[in-house]
Parts: C-alpha cells; sequence; structure tokens
C-alpha cells in the first residue's frame, strides 16, 4: 500500500513492544530503537516503520517525503492524570507552603482543593471551556496527544456534570484525545465535614447520571488522611463497578490508610500518587496487575522529599506510569518532559523505562493500547518529535521544551520553526 507521506531519516525512533499488557520488569526497560528510521503514513494511521530507505511500494507519485534528520520519534505522549478542568488559581497558597503549611492543613483551613471549588462552582461552561482548551494547547505543544481529565472540583452535580461536558466536548473540538474520569468525591464539602458517609450516598447517587449521559469512563477517589477512608472508598469504587465504570484511586500519597488495598481487591485499572506505598502494598498491585502511575511533579511541587519507589514497583513486577497531575494546587504544571526526567533524575528510572512509561504504559492505563502508545502498524500516526539525537538527550537536557514537531492522527499540528533549522 502506499503511504500519504512518509517521514525519512530520523536519528532514532523509539518503539515500545507492545506486549498485549503493561510493560513490567525488564520488558519495562527494552523497546525498538531504530536508526535512520522512517515512519510511513496513510491517511490517520501508521503504516509501516523502519530504517533506512522507505520501501518502493510505500512511495506512490503522490507521496510526500519529509526528511526529519537529526530528530527523534516516539509516540505521542500520554499524560494519564489530570486535574484539568478548575476554575481560579491558588498562587496565594504558595507564600503558606513556603512558610512551612502542608497540604493538608492548607485543606483544613478550607484552601487547597476546596479553594479550587469555590472557584469552578462559580465558573461558566464556557470559562472552564476556554481554560482548560488553553491547557491543552499548551500539552500538545509539549507533545501530549492522549490524556485523561478528571472532575472532582464540583462537589455537587451541577458543577461535575458542567466539569465533564466541558472535557467531553474538549474532546471533540480538540486535536488531543480525552478520556473522562469522574472524581466526585474528591474532598469533603465543608457543610457534611462532620457527615462524610452522607456525601459518599450522594456521590453513589452521581453515578447513573454519569453513565446515562456518557461523561465519564473511569471513577476515581481521594483516599487519604482527612478526606475519604479506606472503607468508604471501596463503597464508592464497588457501586461504580457494578455499573460499569473503570475504577482508578488516589491512594498513599500522604498516609497509607489501604488505599492500595482497595484497589487490589476491587480490580482497579491503576493507583495513584503511591509516595507512601508499603513493600505489602506493592505486592499486592503485582499480585492483582493493578498499574501504579506515579507523579513525582507532585512531590517536587509540594516541597516534600519522598519520591514514590518506582524502581522497587518495577522490580517487583508492576506496570509503571508517570504522569503530570497538573492541578491548580499540588502540580500546576501541564510540562510531561519536565515529569519525564524527574522520573528518571529523583527515581532512577532509565530514558528508555520513562518513555514507556508516558506511551504503551499509559495507554493501558487510559484503556486505548489498541489505538496509541505505539507506533505499530494500524494505530493512531499520533508522533512526538524531538530535536535530539535519542532519547536520552531528551531526558538529559532537562526543562526545556524539546519538541520540535507533534503529529496527531496523521497531520502535523505543531511545527516549532525554530528548531526545524539545520
Ligand atoms: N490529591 C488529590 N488531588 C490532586 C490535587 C488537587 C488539588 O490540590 O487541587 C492530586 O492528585 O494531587
Ligand atoms: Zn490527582
Amino acid at each position: 500500500m502506499q503511504a500519504d507521506k512518509i517521514l525519512v531519516h530520523f536519528s532514532q525512533i523509539f518503539n515500545p513492544n507492545d506486549q498485549g499488557k503493561p510493560l513490567t520488569k525488564e520488558a519495562m526497560n527494552e523497546a525498538q530503537i531504530i536508526e535512520d528510521g522512517f515512519i510511513a503514513i496513510k491517511d490517520d494511521k501508521i503504516l509501516a516503520i523502519g530504517s533506512g530507505e522507505p520501501d518502493a511500494e510505500l512511495q506512490g507519485e503522490n507521496t510526500e517525503i519529509i526528511d526529519y534528520s537529526g530528530k527523534t520519534a516516539t509516540p505521542g505522549l500520554i499524560d494519564c492524570h489530570t486535574h484539568l478542568v478548575y476554575g481560579g488559581s491558588r498562587e496565594h497558597e504558595f507564600a503558606q507552603k513556603l512558610n512551612g503549611a502542608s497540604y493538608l492543613e492548607i485543606l483544613e483551613q478550607g484552601g487547597g482543593i476546596l479553594s479550587t471549588v469555590e472557584s469552578t462552582q462559580a465558573a461558566s461552561f464556557e470559562e472552564l471551556y476556554d481554560k482548560t482548551n488553553r491547557l491543552l494547547d499548551y500539552m500538545l505543544d509539549y507533545g501530549v496527544t492522549s490524556a485523561e481529565a478528571k472532575s472532582g472540583y464540583g462537589l455537587n452535580w451541577e458543577t461535575e456534570k458542567r466539569q465533564l461536558e466541558v472535557a467531553k466536548k474538549l474532546n471533540e473540538d480538540h486535536p488531543i484525545d480525552l478520556v473522562s474520569t469522574f472524581m466526585g468525591a474528591h474532598a469533603i464539602p465543608k457543610d457534611l465535614r462532620d457527615n462524610s458517609d452522607v456525601f459518599i450516598d450522594q456521590v453513589i447517587d452521581m453515578l447513573p447520571k454519569v453513565k446515562e449521559e456518557n461523561l465519564a469512563e473511569f471513577c476515581d477517589i481521594f483516599c487519604e488522611t482527612g478526606n475519604f477512608t479506606a472503607d468508604q472508598s471501596h463503597r464508592l469504587l464497588q457501586a461504580a463497578k457494578d455499573l460499569g465504570f473503570k475504577l482508578r484511586i488516589h491512594a498513599d500519597e500522604i498516609d497509607s490508610i489501604g488505599g492500595v488495598d482497595v484497589a487490589a481487591e476491587l480490580g482497579a485499572t491503576s493507583a495513584e500518587h503511591l509516595m507512601k506505598i508499603t513493600d505489602d502494598g506493592i505486592d499486592k498491585l503485582a499480585e492483582a496487575d493493578v498499574i501504579a502511575n506515579v507523579l513525582p511533579g507532585t512531590t517536587f511541587s509540594l516541597m516534600e522529599d519522598t519520591y514514590a519507589p518506582a524502581r522497587k514497583m518495577i522490580d517487583a513486577g508492576v506496570g509503571l506510569t508517570l504522569s503530570t497531575d497538573c492541578n491548580p494546587g499540588s502540580c500546576p504544571t501541564i510540562n510531561i518532559q519536565f515529569i519525564m526526567q524527574l522520573g528518571s533524575f529523583m527515581m532512577q528510572l532509565t530514558p528508555v523505562e520513562v518513555f514507556n512509561a508516558v506511551t504503551i504504559n499509559a495507554a493501558y492505563s487510559i484503556d486505548r493500547a489498541d489505538t496509541v502508545g505505539s507506533l505499530d502498524q494500524g494505530k493512531q500516526a499520533d508522533i512526538a518529535i524531538f530535536d535530539t539525537p535519542n532519547i536520552d538527550y531528551a531526558i538529559y537536557f532537562f526543562a526545556t521544551n524539546l519538541i520540535s514537531s507533534v503529529y496527531k492522527n496523521g497531520q502535523e499540528v505543531i511545527k516549532h520553526t525554530a528548531y526545524s533549522k539545520k
């Protein structure tokens, strides 16, 4: 079959080995590394990848050949944990943090998530749409082509619904593919502070409405001291599972209070944060095939020093992903490249492990591995092109946007012309 376009002479192509499940252990540190590589695209899909001159049968009269000498191609990056749709911002908490106030202390005083809940409840659909659209533009610019987006700044049905509708509309309108998660139980509303079981009942009542209106595939909860207990998390996630939701859980971020056990018992797709996970917890995730999603930008931004034990988790057989956790409080960034670099600098992951974490494993985490996450024939032609000779350079040269171009469904949607100079 003839290609519409062939991108040629990449100094390196990184293509994960899609083995039908998240990569773990040694497989996490393996991938196809192709030198002088080409990628042939037909319509919106990958037709072939290889090395050297593309096969004659791929080239027709109208096939466009585009030279990417000196650059590196990887699958489009996938940010599989974000809280993208929110009102307001929280830079005022920064001074409190610098003065030593902890994340949970700020929340206890009615700030933190509860402050963003107030701003989000007050924001219109259009305001939330414009703000999120802008974040998505930045993300695309950094090489992200798919992302997960959670609700959770509503704490009432009206606002949760608005957040989810914004994500649904942007999934249609913006080049980035969005997978939605309903996180109604993100914090306890002020008026139910001493009645959090009643609030869990209210969130359970929202689940059928989310389903009926097809507003989210996943359900998530913040299982943490001062927020929701393991029992409450189990109750909500069991109800969600019964309705056909796939599950995620914020667990072991600040304290280890049983969220990991809930994830393993209910067969959650992913457990997230895990800075305080125990060895026993790691074994439980491995046995239950729950993906561990680690968010090193949150440790960095909260000015903590405990990073999730990513190396231990990989070695124990847990599938690992890395994400920004983009949100206005604990991690205000969309820069997935910086997060990947933290994965190496602070968690000692190799560049191959890091790229596998944000491509194929992240695709499994959002249940899209059949269409994205690798550059295999038939998958969406979602490609991140780095202005670097190899993936090692893309980790080593940190805190700089190293993207040269981004292809989404076979179309070049980002082109940084300054980097295109030879
Ligand atoms: N920890 C809970 N939720 C978010 C933070 C949300 C916020 O602070 O606004 C997180 O994943 O870090
Ligand atoms: Zn989160």
